[in-house]
């Protein structure tokens, strides 16, 4: 993984760009991710001892923490370029209980006690994670991450009104209780935001896999962030018959893409080709086609171009090669070249709508895609909506 992405772009054969209003849809979720991990934090029992000069020590211990009646106010976010992203999510409150065991000793006195305790909080959240490549995949580390306790309040055994001696105890346990808490929140937000992560490519793999075709989209180098947009590198490397294509011409750079759509997949010839070959050779493009000008059944190897003026798709062999663009859906003889041959026709869409729906794409809220044809390379566009179904199916693996 390169961690300068410009000299990894000739090796990147897809790059997916999410923008600002993406990350706001993501955003929204991230409540709910939230509250599972402060649901899911298990709070460790914990003892100590406080030496209290002279005049002896007091020992503690905290059990059975649990969080109860946890409501999560909304969250906000920012894109810092170069930097990450920050995240504040305020509001959060919540009704800590447990057990605490107290006790005094001196070389006078001892004595022990353990009482039930209950804490109201108001949490301000915030966290600031960084992204990097981690075992050839996006990975966030979210370490920068802290909580302002607004008020937390520890009540002994209901004991609403403690006595001065009481108060100076509960305050040297509130410290205690907060970094506990601060401690197992933070972790878990970090093990649900690389869950999430995961979750995403994993989703984009599967995507691409059908039979006994796979595509590596392990990353090239380091994500992008600017203020407008997260922009990850991947090889897209086809695997098929224990052969794995090779890219090292790629022509990706971030000036082919625009800002104004949630998502951007842009797709590079040296991606797709392999793809197609392999499709072909395991017999799944299958494609027969007939149309004013000619039918052809396709018998030879297949090698997709992508030009402006539409999407070229190359048959080798045949005697009279002729050229057919897809211009939306007009098919027009274009010109002759030598050995290859092209048909390009609008029933490649209804193809390709099958194949997208049988890997699953059908379960994202997709709206408008649009596929732009350019040279070397095309780019795939649209705005998303995260759907409920794919939440739950993301919070059963945090929750696992
Ligand atoms: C995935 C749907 C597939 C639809 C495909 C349509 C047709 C496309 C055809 C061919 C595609 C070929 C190329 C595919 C390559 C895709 C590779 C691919 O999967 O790219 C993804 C890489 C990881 C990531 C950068 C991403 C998206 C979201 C990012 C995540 C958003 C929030 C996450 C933070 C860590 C938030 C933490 C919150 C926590 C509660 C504190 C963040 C930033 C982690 C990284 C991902 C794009």
């Amino acid at each position: 993984c390169l961690q300068d992405p410009a000299s990894a772009y000739r090796f990147t054969g897809a790059v997916c760009r999410l923008t600002y209003p993406a990350a706001v849809v993501l955003n929204e979720k991230t409540t709910k991710v939230i509250e599972a991990a402060f649901q899911h934090a298990r709070y460790p029992s914990m003892k100590g001892e406080k030496s209290l000069l002279f005049i002896g020590k007091v020992m503690y211990g905290l059990d059975n923490l649990e969080i109860h009646n946890l409501s999560i106010g909304q969250s906000a976010f920012e894109l810092h370029p170069g930097e990450g992203i920050a995240m504040e999510i305020s509001n959060v409150s919540a009704v800590f209980k447990g057990t605490i065991q107290y006790g005094y000793g001196s070389w006078l006195v001892n004595f022990g006690h353990s009482v039930d305790f209950e804490i109201d909080s108001q949490i301000d959240l915030g966290i600031n994670p960084k992204l990097y490549c981690g075992d050839g995949k996006v990975a966030a580390d979210t370490t920068d991450c802290y909580l302002n306790f607004h008020k937390l309040r520890l009540h002994l055994q209901g004991d609403k009104e403690p006595n001065w001696l009481k108060k100076l105890f509960t305050d040297f346990i509130t410290l205690t209780v907060k970094l506990v808490i601060k401690g197992q929140i933070c972790k878990e937000i970090n093990k649900a935001a690389n869950i999430l992560a995961d979750f995403i490519q994993d989703t984009a793999e599967q995507f691409l896999t059908d039979g006994d075709i796979s595509v590596d989209i392990g990353i090239t180098a380091a994500p992008v962030i600017t203020a407008n947009y997260i922009e990850s590198y991947h090889k897209g490397l086809t695997k098929y018959n224990n052969k794995i294509a090779v890219i090292n011409e790629s022509v990706f750079h971030p000036s082919q893409l625009t800002e104004d759509r949630m998502i951007y997949f842009w797709i590079s010839d040296q991606f797709l080709n392999p793809m197609l070959k392999a499709a072909h050779q395991d017999g799944r493009f299958q494609l027969n086609v007939s149309g004013e000008e000619l039918t052809v059944n396709n018998t030879g190897e297949h090698k997709m171009h992508f030009l402006h003026e539409g999407v070229y798709y190359l048959r080798g062999g045949g005697s009279q090669p002729t050229y057919m663009a897809l211009c939306g859906k007009v098919i027009s003889f274009i010109s002759t070249l030598k050995d290859a041959f092209v048909v390009c026709v609008p029933v490649l869409g209804v193809e390709l709508t099958r194949l997208l729906d049988k890997q699953g794409l059908y379960q994202f809220d997709l709206f408008n895609p649009e596929v732009l044809p350019r040279d070397g390379f095309v780019v795939i566009q649209m705005d998303f909506g995260f759907p409920h179904h794919l939440l739950v199916e993301f919070l059963k693996r945090t929750l696992q």
